[in-house]
């Protein structure tokens, strides 16, 4: 694991930014795994730019969304299609039909995990994952105890998530208590990974992650086992980790 340490959340999205356009400049089909959360808003803010700049283009771009909230409509503001939208998709060059978010509307939520799994490896694989990380040690919605095996599946979110996701909706009762998420077994598929951390809020999370052993409480502690990451974490996040 390589940890990039960074002073504060503008420096991590820009160097977040600058991997993430040398990756896309490389490939030729490039393919991203997007992440929601306040985190890597600063990121799609500065791809938005270079891609207004002419410095990077989305036209060959494909895309996969880490997770989405069963049963909020796509129009939904707290819905990532909105999210994704809004902060990436509607100001870039990329083709919607390049865009995937896995759908928490759907009857058969078994069958749409598969078809998730299925239109990965039919665009190759994932070349570049960006990740945010949980205040429990999260990444997409994979909370603590999810099996490290697990491929795209429908988890019930933990009361810290929902506490911690409060924040967007009305209040903490209207968070949905189910989600639809890439598993662990697909994060560490993708042939390169990018996590992302920023703020004291998670810094309990990032110590252990970097010290501790890899354990399935710690659900982002599976990175470590990944031969191609990249941790770019501000001061605040890195302030409880002892060997920097
Ligand atoms: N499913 C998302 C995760 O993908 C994200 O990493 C996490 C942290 O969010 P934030 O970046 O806002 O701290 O929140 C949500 O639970």
């Amino acid at each position: 694991m390589k940890i990039i340490q960074v002073k504060d959340y503008q420096a991590m999205s820009e160097k977040a930014c600058e991997l993430i356009v040398e990756r896309m400049q490389k490939l030729e089909n490039p393919v991203l795994g997007l992440a929601t959360g306040s985190t890597p808003e600063g990121l799609y803010k500065c791809l938005i730019k270079k891609n207004k700049e002419g410095k990077v283009s989305f036209k060959n771009t494909t895309t996969f969304n880490l997770d989405e909230y069963v049963g909020i409509s796509k129009e939904d503001p707290n819905s990532y299609v909105y999210f994704m939208n809004d902060k990436l998709f509607d100001h870039v060059d990329i083709a919607k039909e390049n865009v995937h978010i896995p759908s928490g509307l759907e009857k058969d939520m078994d069958q749409e995990c598969e078809n998730y799994e299925q239109m990965i490896r039919n665009a190759g694989g994932i070349d570049v994952q960006v990740l945010g990380i949980g205040v429990n040690g999260h990444i997409g919605f994979n909370e603590p105890g999810t099996p490290f095996t697990k491929p795209t599946h429908v988890v019930e979110l933990t009361d810290s998530t929902r506490e911690a996701n409060a924040r967007f909706f009305a209040s903490k009762d209207e968070v949905p208590t189910h989600a639809i998420s890439m598993g662990p077994k697909t994060i560490m598929q993708s042939k390169e990974i990018l996590l992302l951390i920023s703020g004291e809020n998670k810094a309990d999370a990032v110590a252990q992650l970097i010290e501790g052993d890899v354990d399935e409480q710690m659900p982002a502690s599976i990175l470590q086992k990944h031969d191609h990451v990249t941790v770019i974490a501000d001061e605040a996040a890195l302030s409880k980790t002892k060997n920097k």
